[in-house]
């Protein structure tokens, strides 16, 4: 599992480094065209769509292509918009003008052998075909080939240019930029040495490689008059159609021709041809297999070789420096690895404290609704053994009419003694036992006090009915309601039950939801009438024969 894991972190860590370095080779070509040829209306650093969306129409590319090769491209089809407007996916030409600008450009490119595309990679696909990095290598060949004509012009060196040597070493000097990109143009001209079968000798006599082909058949056709049994009698056709190494075979002809006299007539040329000759049979094998299937890394390792005695170029400086980028880049995924094993044991650590912590106060919880549960049974207990049934006496304060005083003594313990004045003391005192008996002074809230605690049973889930009787005139009206008008200090204990039952289930509204109804109905003349009605009509309830109030809960 380790391995596999790890395998697939090194292939990411591969895939995403080839794609951060396409990124800045696409970000340095765009770079490049903004400075030759002016702003390209895309970001700084664009994606691959939008970068060959504004070379799509091929006119930057034939623009940036004649700045650096005057006339390469004769005819470009403008679209006689400026550059800034080109947006993503606005193509003001019609396709087939823009494809004749990058047809054109393509076969300049060929020209100059620069690594080829095709029109289609100019596409929108193309970004899923994956083949944008072709244009972006093209246009960084253009780019090089732009450094090494102005180096090779600065220093006045195109007249050496004649040797495939010192082509090689140019090749090599206007490679600093870009390895890939050096590879591709040393291949042009380590082409041209080789005689590449596809191009045309003729053709290629316009550029520097081709002049030195051009150099070597003219002093072969003037030396060799008298040589020519040797090489079919057709110089030029044989070096067209050789399957022989054009340089191995002009240093065969030279040898056959001057013999010893080559060192001292040519000491210039037999120097230049036994190197040729001596770097063509070490790498004989490999550089054909070079030149017909090449790869960047292959270039390295030939350019390397030919410099290991005296190194002119910068190549081995630039392979010691990515070796040891690769070292650093090595040891920093080493110590990021490491740093992120850190974290993730840290997050293992914390996670699990986290756990343990959440299993206590689950536990907590739990051992809480326990206490809670328990505490709500014994509270019950505890209101059933005050009675299930529990009868309070509340004395009314007496009118003005009713001058005599009948209550003779109201006990602590719930006993009332009263005394009725048409008769004898001794007949006349009757005792009467309650609950608890409320004075005339007693207010709204002690009368609710006691009763209280059965309002928490209803939402315990308790059956709990309240009611007042009495005659006429006693107060059961001001008990359970308050005096009509009045305020809210004497409302009665129908109102101060309700207050309570909302706020509990209030407060347990995280833990249950309770619904609360109410009726509310009057009992007169043995008729039962429900005050709650909107329409008052004969609402009548018979079963019901002294219901006051009853509120319900589920
Ligand atoms: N504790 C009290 N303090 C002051 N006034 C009271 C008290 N109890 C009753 N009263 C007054 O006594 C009068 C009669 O009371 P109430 O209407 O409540 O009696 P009731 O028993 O409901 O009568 P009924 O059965 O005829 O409806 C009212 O004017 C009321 O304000």
């Amino acid at each position: 599992m380790e391995d596999c894991s790890r395998t697939g972190f090194h292939d990411f860590n591969v895939a995403s480094r080839k794609a951060e370095e396409a990124a800045w080779r696409r970000y340095e070509a765009a770079e490049w065209l903004e400075r030759e040829v002016g702003s390209l209306g895309i970001s700084n650093q664009p994606s691959e769509r939008e970068f060959i969306s504004c070379l799509r129409n091929g006119l930057v590319l034939c623009n940036a292509i004649n700045k650096i090769h005057a006339g390469a491209v004769p005819k470009v089809v403008d679209c006689q918009m400026p550059l800034q407007t080109v947006s993503r996916d606005f193509q003001p030409l019609p396709a087939y003008q823009y494809f004749e600008n990058v047809r054109n450009f393509l076969v300049a490119a060929e020209e100059l052998k620069l690594p080829a595309f095709e029109a289609s990679d100019l596409e929108r696909d193309a970004v899923d075909k994956g083949s944008v990095s072709k244009v972006v290598d093209c246009v960084l060949a253009l780019k090089s080939y732009q450094e090494w004509k102005r180096t090779t012009s600065e220093n006045g060196s195109n007249r050496h240019l004649r040797s495939p040597f010192l082509m090689h070493s140019a090749s090599r000097m206007y490679s600093r930029s870009s390895s890939a990109i050096s590879s591709d143009a040393c291949r042009r001209l380590d082409l041209s040495a080789t005689s590449d079968k596809e191009s045309s000798l003729e053709g290629d006599f316009q550029k520097p490689e081709g002049k030195i082909v051009e150099s070597i058949i003219k002093l072969l056709v003037d030396c060799m008059g008298d040589a020519k049994e040797n090489i079919d009698g057709n110089l030029a056709a044989s070096l067209r159609n050789a399957q022989q190494d054009p340089i191995k075979l002009f240093s065969e002809i030279i040898s056959t021709c001057f013999g010893d006299q080559l060192q001292t007539k040519f000491p210039d040329l037999a120097l230049l041809l036994r190197g040729c000759t001596k770097e063509r049979s070490t790498s004989s094998n490999s550089t054909s297999r070079a030149s017909d299937e090449y790869t960047p890394q292959s270039f390295k390792v030939q350019c390397c070789r030919g410099c290991t005695t005296k190194c002119t170029c910068s190549q081995k400086h630039l392979f010691d420096l990515q070796e040891k980028e690769i070292m650093d880049l090595k040891a920093l995924l080493l110590r990021t690895k490491n740093e992120f094993d850190e974290m993730k044991s840290q997050f293992q650590r914390d996670l699990n404290y986290l756990g343990s912590q959440v299993l206590e106060m689950s536990t907590a919880a739990c051992g809480y609704y326990k206490a809670v549960k328990e505490n709500g049974k014994l509270y019950n207990m505890v209101q059933d053994l005050r009675g299930n049934i529990r009868v309070y006496c509340r004395i009314r304060p007496s009118f003005s009419a009713e001058s005599k005083n009948v209550i003779d003594f109201i006990g602590k313990d719930g006993s009332l003694v009263l005394l009725d004045p048409s008769k004898s003391q001794k007949d006349g005192r009757k005792v009467f036992q309650f609950n608890r008996v409320f004075g005339p002074s007693a207010s709204q809230g002690e009368i609710y006090k006691d009763t209280r605690p059965l309002i928490r049973s209803v939402v315990d889930g308790y059956n709990v009915c309240i009611f007042a009787y009495g005659q006429t005139g006693s107060g059961k009206t001001y008990t359970m309601s308050g005096p009509s008008g009045g305020s809210s200090k004497d409302m009665g204990i129908n109102y101060l039950a309700l207050n309570d039952l909302f706020q509990m289930s209030n407060q347990r509204k995280d833990i249950i939801a309770y619904d609360i109804y109410v009726q509310m109905v009057e009992i007169y003349n043995e008729q039962v009438r429900d005050l709650l009605a909107e329409e008052k009509t004969d609402n009548k309830y018979p079963f019901l024969d002294w219901l006051y109030l009853v509120p319900q809960t589920c």
